[in-house]
């Protein structure tokens, strides 16, 4: 190729990037802590101090590699569970995530994660997802949709302003015990007129087994309302 053949390339490849960015999406299968900005990441170990358990260096070099295999994935997925355990912080990965899918055109994100405790920072699993949906609230740049229900995200009623659809689903992962599972099914059906659409099964392939929570699902299907796969 010469040189005009190649400036010619990249003129249509940078018009089809942007009519690709300008395109409205549906994205189905988000994961909150996957959808992480890297520079959030980045200012959340910074914060928490290189104190032997991570390091910032180890880290920016977990973030270049995300993409080379399933385990180096999982790696770092490991080190979002370590960050994103108290309510502010899940409130702003949530209000973060929602304004990048705006960003990229997305009108309709059907946004899952694994409700978390941690009791050093009081969190519930409800009271994780409470500040999902403050996250959600938060979001500054485009209204947001929840359920039918418009979160006050309005700016001066400006109706030329984007709008985005929200759902959620609750995650139950692979690696939780029998209890957590159940906690999490009875807790999406507690939420399923706040935005919360359906159940997910995640976590690591080559961690654990799915029989463990295959059978709390069958156990709650027979004794409740059916909500294994699907809320509405
Ligand atoms: C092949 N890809 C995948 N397979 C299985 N589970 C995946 C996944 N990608 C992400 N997750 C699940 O999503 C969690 C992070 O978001 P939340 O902490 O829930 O918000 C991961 O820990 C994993 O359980």
């Amino acid at each position: 190729m010469n040189a005009r053949e190649i400036e010619n390339m990249e003129a249509i490849n940078a018009e089809l990037r942007q009519w690709c960015h300008e395109l409205p999406k549906v994205e189905l299968h988000a994961h909150l802590n996957g959808s992480i900005r890297d520079s959030t990441l980045l200012e959340l170990v910074k914060n928490h101090g290189d104190n032997g358990v991570l390091i910032s260096k180890d880290v920016e070099q977990m973030i270049l590699e995300k993409g080379t295999s399933l385990r180096k994935c999982f790696e770092l997925f490991a080190v979002y569970h370590v960050l994103a355990t108290d309510h502010e912080t899940v409130k702003r990965i949530t209000k973060e995530a929602v304004e990048d899918f705006a960003a990229d055109n997305c009108i309709y994100l059907e946004l899952r994660t694994t409700p978390k405790k941690n009791e050093a920072k009081g969190m519930t699993k409800r009271s994780y997802m409470d500040a999902v949906i403050d996250g959600l609230k938060a979001v500054d740049t485009v209204d947001v949709d929840l359920c039918g229900c418009e979160l006050t995200n309005k700016k001066n009623g400006d109706w030329r302003r984007k709008k985005i659809f929200v759902r959620l689903l609750l995650s139950i992962n692979r690696s939780e015990a029998t209890s957590a599972a159940i906690e999490t099914v009875n807790l999406a059906m507690e939420m399923k007129d706040m935005g919360v659409v359906g159940i997910d099964l995640s976590g690591d392939p080559t961690v654990g087994q799915w029989d463990t929570v295959l059978t709390s699902a069958r156990t709650r299907q027979k004794t409740g309302p059916s909500c294994y796969s699907s809320l509405r």
